[in-house]
C-alpha cells in the first residue's frame, strides 16, 4: 500500500480536487462529468434537491462509497498531489486525514474521555496518560465543547444534548488530526441555537482545516459557507451534476444559471 506523503507541501490552492468524476451504484450512475476545487482552509458547501448526488460526492472525498457494496468511482480525487483511487492508495489512511462528521451524532457508547481517545488508541497511540489527557482536552476545547464538559470525561457520550454530541463527533474527528473535514448535513437535527454553534465553531476550524459540507439549508449555506457547489439531477438520465460552482456571495447575489437562481430563491427543490 502506498502511503499519502506527510512531506508533501502543497502547492494547489485546493486541499481537495475533483476531476471528471462519475460515481455508480451498480449500473446505476448517480453521479457525472463532475469536476470542481476545494479552496484550503474554506467552508465549501454542496446544495441541491434531494437526490442530487450531494451526499454520494461528499463520501467519494475520502472513499467513504468504498464501504457501500456495488458502489465506484471513476475520475480523480486529487489530495497531495495522488488520486485517491489509485489501486494502492490505503483508503483507511485516507479516512484519517480526511475526517468525516454525519448528519445524526452517532458517538460510541463510551465516556466522553474515550470517545475522543478511540481513534488515536485505534491508530497506535503510544504517549502517555498525561498526554492522551492533553490530546482529549484539545480535541474538546476544538469542538468548543471542554467548558461544558470538563467535569464530565467519564459520562457517557449519549448523556449529553444532541448538539453537545454532534461537536463530540467533530471533537473525535479532530482527535486523529484531519486535515479535511467532511460533514454531511451537520445539524439537520439540532435546534437552532445548536445549528448556530455549530457554524461558529466551522468558522473556527477554518483556521487550520478545510471544511466541505453537505446542506439542505439554504440559510446556513449562504451564511457558513465560502465557496458554492449547486448540483441538480439531469432529468433524462436521473445522474446528478453541477449546475454551478464559486464564491458563495456570488453563487447566491448573482448566480450565471438561471437553474441555480431557481433553486436559491426556493421555486424548486
Ligand atoms: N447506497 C445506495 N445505493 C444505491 N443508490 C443510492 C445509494 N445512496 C444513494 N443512492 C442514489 O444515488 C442518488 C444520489 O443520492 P444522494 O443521497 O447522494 O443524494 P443527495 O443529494 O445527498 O440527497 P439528499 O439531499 O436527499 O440526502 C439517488 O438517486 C439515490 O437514490
Amino acid at each position: 500500500m502506498k502511503a499519502i506523503d506527510p512531506q508533501y507541501t502543497a502547492d494547489s490552492k485546493y486541499a481537495l480536487e475533483v476531476r471528471n468524476v462519475d460515481i455508480y451504484y451498480s449500473a446505476f450512475r448517480a453521479v457525472k462529468n463532475c469536476s470542481f476545487g476545494m479552496e484550503r482552509n474554506k467552508i465549501t458547501a454542496l446544495i441541491g434537491p434531494s437526490g442530487c448526488g450531494k451526499s454520494t460526492v461528499l463520501r467519494s472525498l475520502n472513499r467513504m462509497n468504498d464501504l457501500i457494496a456495488g458502489a465506484r468511482t471513476e475520475g480523480e480525487v486529487l489530495y497531495r498531489g495522488q488520486n485517491l483511487y489509485d489501486p494502492d492508495i490505503d483508503a483507511v489512511q485516507v479516512r484519517r486525514s480526511i475526517g468525516m462528521v454525519f448528519q445524526k451524532a452517532n458517538p460510541f457508547p463510551k465516556s466522553i474521555y474515550d470517545n475522543i481517545a478511540y481513534g488515536p488508541r485505534v491508530n497506535g497511540w503510544k504517549g502517555s496518560k498525561a498526554e492522551m489527557d492533553e490530546l482529549v482536552e484539545r480535541a474538546l476545547r476544538g469542538a468548543v465543547l471542554w467548558d461544558e464538559v470538563k467535569d464530565d470525561l467519564k459520562k457517557s457520550g449519549l448523556a449529553i444534548s444532541g448538539g453537545q454530541q454532534q461537536r463530540l463527533c467533530i471533537a473525535r474527528a479532530l482527535a486523529v488530526e484531519p486535515e479535511v473535514i467532511l460533514m454531511d448535513e451537520p445539524c439537520s437535527a439540532l435546534d437552532p441555537i445548536s445549528t448556530l454553534k455549530i457554524e461558529e465553531l466551522m468558522f473556527e476550524l477554518r483556521q487550520r482545516y478545510s471544511i466541505v459540507i453537505v446542506t439542505h439549508n439554504m440559510q446556513q449555506a449562504a451564511r457558513a459557507s465560502d465557496n458554492t457547489v449547486f448540483f441538480l439531477m439531469d432529468k433524462e438520465d436521473r445522474a446528478g451534476q453541477i449546475v454551478e460552482y464559486g464564491p458563495t456571495e456570488q453563487i447566491f447575489q448573482s448566480p450565471k444559471d438561471e437553474r441555480t437562481e431557481q433553486y436559491i430563491s426556493g421555486r424548486f427543490g
